[in-house]
């Protein structure tokens, strides 16, 4: 390992011999992460490394500028933002000027910006090849152009600089957009985005487009509830068919199979099994482990009120997607394109005020609406440790679940605080019509026997929903001026 003087500081940089002792620890759409340690620089003891990836499909430069004229314009208050040189930086800058202010400092770490060398992210791309999900690695590949990374901790572990006796289970949560959009900018065709969950509708798509092969009772509502019943149920669901939002690590590796990344999960761990792993961390009998666990999980989402903040966070989405597009092309100076395509309808009638607001009130609504997206796509990591001395000074929370009369440690931290790019406004706007329009459809069909319906009301969902194609567009990931 190296070190590189910079401006203002000495900074360490991974080279090709450092690549060895990094393992995979999992990826979204944006990042992969490494973690498991095992060389002998202490900084990197209890960490992971968080990489850019690049869409496969396109080719990568090194040279474009990290934010937008207009990402500039919106996020001028962030100090040192436009003078930012890397999208770690302003990743950093955003965590800490937008989102600790929102969900609080005790729950969320911004992090280090490390460099890495070329050799180093070629290194970990052969390394890493054969544990990444084969649809990532079709779609996405470590970004060999990026020369730094971050440097987090690792919330699916307990470091305490005491030797660990006793494991320690974690969970990470994906919960998605926890409330019901009321916006009168909401056409009256979309009606139902007012009563269904965005959560479920999209669940529909996703079957229809092929993504998932069964639909997921788990619903966001119940889980920002703050009903402990509703919350459980929450949980048990979101066991029960994990998909893309929920995970279980053991003393910090992943153990609900199939799952680092996949979307499709039915299933975590077989229920017999975790039964096994849950000994000497749930007091109860085989049988009994697996519920108690779950409840644990939710009386500390209760408990700790860690979700009421990042409902708050995706309440900034004010006047939905329908309401903010408008305000989208006022910050870009374009010409709407929704209004052009409504024509003199009602809806354009409804919506052409926002065209007259001024720049700052159309910033407002974009930046609002952003950090809403931020906060409607990160996830919730939460890291459990029975407490063996009950009298022991704790540094962490403490969580007492009543039905097996134990008391647990628990750690709350959110990850994947990501700022969106703002040209994904346009895609926000096209998926959220296509998720109310095909569930809509669905639902049509459930009440009208198939062969009452016209033929061309199943050819124009299958055309316009490209069954055939996933259409997850990971373009999106890398986002150009
Ligand atoms: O639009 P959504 O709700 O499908 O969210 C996307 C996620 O899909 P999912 O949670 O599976 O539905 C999607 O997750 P997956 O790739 O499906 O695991 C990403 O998190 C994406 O964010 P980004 O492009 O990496 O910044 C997410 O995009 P954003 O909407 O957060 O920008
Ligand atoms: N600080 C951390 N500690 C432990 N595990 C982490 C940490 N950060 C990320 N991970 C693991 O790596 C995975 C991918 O990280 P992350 O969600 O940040 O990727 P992403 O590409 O930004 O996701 P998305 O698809 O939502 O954009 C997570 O789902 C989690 O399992
Ligand atoms: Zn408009």
């Amino acid at each position: 390992m190296a070190k590189r003087k910079t401006s203002d500081s000495m900074e360490l940089v991974l080279e090709e011999s450092d690549a060895g002792n990094w393992v995979y620890k999992g990826e979204g759409a944006a990042n992969i992460v490494l973690g498991g340690y095992n060389g002998s620089n202490p900084h990197f003891v209890g960490k992971v490394i968080r990489i850019q990836k690049a869409p496969r499909s396109k080719t990568q430069s090194a040279t474009t500028s990290v934010l937008s004229v207009h990402e500039n314009l919106l996020w001028r208050d962030i100090e040192g933002i436009s003078a930012s040189s890397t999208k770690e930086i302003v990743g950093q800058l955003y965590v800490k000027n937008v989102i600790i202010p929102l969900l609080g400092s005790e729950h969320v770490d911004t992090g280090m910006h490390i460099l890495v060398s070329r050799q180093f992210l070629e290194a970990v791309e052969n390394n890493i090849f054969c544990q990444r999900p084969a649809w990532r690695v079709d779609a996405s590949k470590v970004n060999p152009l990026c020369d730094s990374a971050l440097l987090i901790s690792d919330h699916s572990i307990f470091p305490d600089g005491i030797v660990n006796v006793s494991p320690y289970i974690s969970v990470e949560i994906k919960p998605k957009c926890g409330f019901l959009p009321n916006s009168r900018f909401i056409a009256e065709a979309n009606a139902v985005k007012r009563t269904i969950s965005r959560f479920q509708m999209h669940q529909v798509l996703k079957l229809h487009q092929g993504e998932i092969s069964c639909v997921s009772d788990y619903d966001p509502l119940d889980l920002f509830s703050g009903s402990i019943g509703k919350i459980n149920k929450a949980i048990k669901e979101l066991f029960t068919t994990p998909q893309n939002n929920f995970r279980i690590f053991l003393n910090g590796s992943l153990i609900s199979e199939g799952m680092a990344g996949t979307i499709d999960s039915t299933r975590s761990v077989a229920g017999g099994e975790f039964e096994d792993t849950l000994e000497g961390i749930i007091r109860a009998d085989r049988g009994f482990r697996l519920n108690s666990f779950l409840q644990l999980v939710a009386e500390t989402i209760l408990i700790s009120g860690v979700l009421d903040q990042l409902l708050d966070a995706q309440q900034l989405d004010l006047i939905d997607i329908e309401g903010a597009i408008h305000a989208y092309y006022n910050v870009i100076s374009q010409h709407c394109k929704v209004c052009g395509e409504w024509g003199d309808s009602k809806v354009s009638k409804r919506c052409s005020p926002l065209h007259s607001l001024s720049l700052e009130d159309s910033l407002k609504i974009v930046r609002d609406y952003m950090i809403a997206a931020t906060a409607k796509d990160c996830s919730l990591m939460l890291s459990f440790r029975p407490k063996m001395d009950e009298d022991q000074m704790s540094l962490h929370n403490t969580v007492y679940l009543e039905s097996i009369n134990q008391r647990f440690d628990y750690k709350a931290y959110f990850i994947d605080l990501d700022m969106k790019p703002l040209k994904k406004m346009v895609h926000y706007y096209e998926l959220d019509q296509k998720i109310v329009s095909c569930y809509t459809q669905k639902e049509k069909m459930k009440y009208e026997p198939p062969n009452l319906m016209n033929r061309n009301e199943y050819e124009i969902i299958d055309s316009h929903f490209n069954v055939a194609g996933n259409s997850r567009d990971e373009s999106m990931l890398s986002d150009g001026p």
